[in-house]
């Protein structure tokens, strides 16, 4: 799996590599087919001559053909089998990586939302449909149809074209009608589980606010009621799909018949009848798969279509000859650097200003604290160093060089820390941690847990470091889980360290311990902090103040107290919130 750009072909680009397998199952698809037509058309007319009572010499070829074709049959069909899900299972490993490549490039919101998210997953799956219900079967079909038309307008020329007409009928007309009937009933199905899948996941995910604030029947009877709307969807479209497999059966037995009335006519014995008749009903069913598969490529064609779209996602851009970072601690300078995010309403589009033109210059290894209001630029300032967002106008200096002419992926590895929406993965604590530095030693483990504080936890919990936590695993209090996520940012130990609110969700002590060891500890890179806890700032090299997305004030934590200012206005507010 590769993890960087865009590679060409959309979902067949994830087939292509596995192609020799594909044809392979369908070659072996269609033996199994001709090995029925030839199992029946041997034995009707090893049956009919029979009733002749030739001489059992007269026999014996056909004998052959009927046990070879039959044990022909079986073999031939698990090798399909076998070949048909292999290639299937390769194509989806190939697409699934193909499609968390581009989930990585893909912006933040959208496609990675919970539903969207889950929506995906089911589209990709979609893609095995695609290539045993609808590629495999049309070519076993095919042939099987031409085979049948052949060994009938061998036996009897009309029988043939009859039999040609059963096969238009059963394999064109009947899978179009059915395609037409059912792709209405597949796309109120599409759409009914998409609401349904939303409801369910409010009601799982907010389930708690939910019972607090009293609503949750009124959000349970709209999931019920999503519920109910699909199962009458899903009943009409089972209809569907019902009518027009009846539908099948009704034109493989009127051809069978039609066949052997057109044989009886043109005058054929009842050994070449008999031969038509029942190859015209192995050759029908042979096609009748032929409607499942269009209804089912209703269903499937829409979802390649998405993800396709999505593979489509272009890389982040990057430059073409990328210049390397500086080993070691590296200086962090915002020139003039302005960042706006589009935001939608009052019935249009129109932006928030993060950063106006902010200048600040961080030397390596210095220790930065960044504090302010509500939505003063914090976290921005911390995005727009580790590039997680470009800014419209101004130049990020890492290293005193350009890091829009480094590779992006070089200056997330550089600088990166602990975000605000920092997850934890359903998994071992140690594994929580290691997914930062996946070659850290014991000891090293051991030191990061210990500076946030996590060691203690750890020891507390049933299995210590191998206990499952996240998703389905033991539930984290909101201070554990945050002592975890500053652990594994500790643990990474990037040249420059970024922590959004590291001591969130902590008492205000413990909160001022992790804060004070985070800006004393000996050596480390370059950090830069966004607190809301001014107590412990005062062992920071310096603290910048933001306001409307400018720098205010800045400079060591004494000095700014040390005369009036947003600084000690914000301490202030601090002491009295005590
Ligand atoms: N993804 C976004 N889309 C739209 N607006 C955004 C987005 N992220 C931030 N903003 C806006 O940009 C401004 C600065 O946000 P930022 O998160 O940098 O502030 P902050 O100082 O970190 O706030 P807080 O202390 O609440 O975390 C705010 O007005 C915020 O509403």
């Amino acid at each position: 799996m590769s993890t960087g750009g865009v590679r060409a072909g959309g979902v067949w680009g994830a087939v292509g590599p596995h192609g020799v397998r594909l044809v392979a199952a369908g070659l072996a698809g269609v033996a199994a087919e001709l090995c029925g037509l030839g199992l029946v058309a041997a034995a009707a007319w090893l049956i009919a001559r029979a009733a002749q009572q030739p001489t059992m010499a007269a026999l014996g070829l056909a004998i052959v053909a009927v046990r070879g074709c039959a044990v022909g049959k079986g073999a031939f069909r698990y090798l399909e089998r076998l070949a048909g899900h292999d290639v299937a299972l390769r194509a989806l490993a190939e697409l699934r990586g193909r499609v968390f490549d581009a989930l990585a490039r893909a912006p933040r919101g959208g496609l990675r939302e919970g539903d969207a998210l889950t929506r995906l997953v089911a589209d990709v799956d979609a893609v095995q449909d695609l290539l045993l219900r609808c590629v495999l079967p049309v070519a076993a079909a095919l042939v099987c149809g031409a085979a049948g038309v052949a060994v009938c307008g061998a036996a009897v020329a009309v029988a043939g074209g009859v039999l040609a007409a059963g096969l238009v009928v059963a394999g064109v007309l009947l899978p179009a009608a059915g395609a037409v009937l059912s792709g209405r009933a597949a796309v109120r199905v599409a759409a009914e589980r998409q609401v349904l899948a939303v409801r369910a996941l409010e009601v799982l995910e907010g389930g708690h606010d939910l019972v607090v604030f009293g609503a949750r029947d009124r959000f349970a009877d709209a999931a019920a009621v999503s519920a109910r709307r699909l199962e009458r969807a899903e009943r009409s479209a089972a209809a569907a799909s019902a009518w027009v497999a009846g539908a099948g059966a009704a034109v493989q037995g009127v051809t069978a018949v039609a066949v052997a009335w057109a044989a009886l006519r043109a005058g054929a014995d009842e050994v070449a009848v008999a031969v038509a008749a029942l190859t015209a009903l192995v050759a029908v069913e042979a096609v009748l798969p032929l409607a499942a598969a269009a209804q089912r490529l209703r269903e499937v064609l829409p979802a390649c279509r998405r993800v396709a779209a999505l593979l489509r996602t272009p890389p982040r851009p990057g430059p073409p000859r990328p210049v390397s970072l500086p080993p070691g601690p590296l200086s962090v300078r915002l020139l003039g650097v302005r960042v706006s995010y589009p935001v939608s309403g009052g019935g249009g589009l129109g932006e928030v200003v993060a950063l106006d033109g902010l200048d600040l210059v961080v030397e390596a290894g210095r220790r930065v604290a960044f504090v302010g209001a509500v939505g003063a630029g914090k976290s921005t300032v911390l995005a727009v160093a580790s590039g997680e967002v470009a800014p419209v106008a101004g130049v990020v200096l890492l290293g005193g060089r350009e890091a829009s002419s480094c590779d992006p992926d070089a200056v997330r590895a550089a600088v990166r820390g602990l975000a605000q929406d920092a997850h934890v993965f359903a998994g071992t604590v140690r594994a929580n941690l290691l997914l930062a530095r996946p070659d850290a030693g014991e000891q090293e483990l051991r030191a990061a847990a210990r500076r946030a504080r996590l060691l203690e936890v750890v020891e507390r919990l049933p299995q210590g470091w191998d206990t499952v936590v996240g998703a389905g695993g033991h539930g984290l209090s909101g201070g554990q889980r945050q002592r975890l996520l500053l652990a594994r940012a500790l643990l990474a130990d990037p040249p420059v360290l970024v922590l959004d609110e590291p001591a969130e969700a902590l008492d205000p002590a413990t909160a001022d311990a992790i804060t004070r060891d985070l800006l004393t500890a000996a050596g480390g890179g370059t950090l830069l902090l966004v607190t809301h806890r001014l107590a412990a700032l005062e062992h920071a090299d310096e603290v910048v103040v933001l306001d409307g997305g400018r720098v205010v004030q800045r400079g060591p934590h004494a000095d700014l107290l040390a005369r009036p200012g947003p600084y000690r206005d914000l301490w202030d507010a601090e002491l009295l919130t005590v």
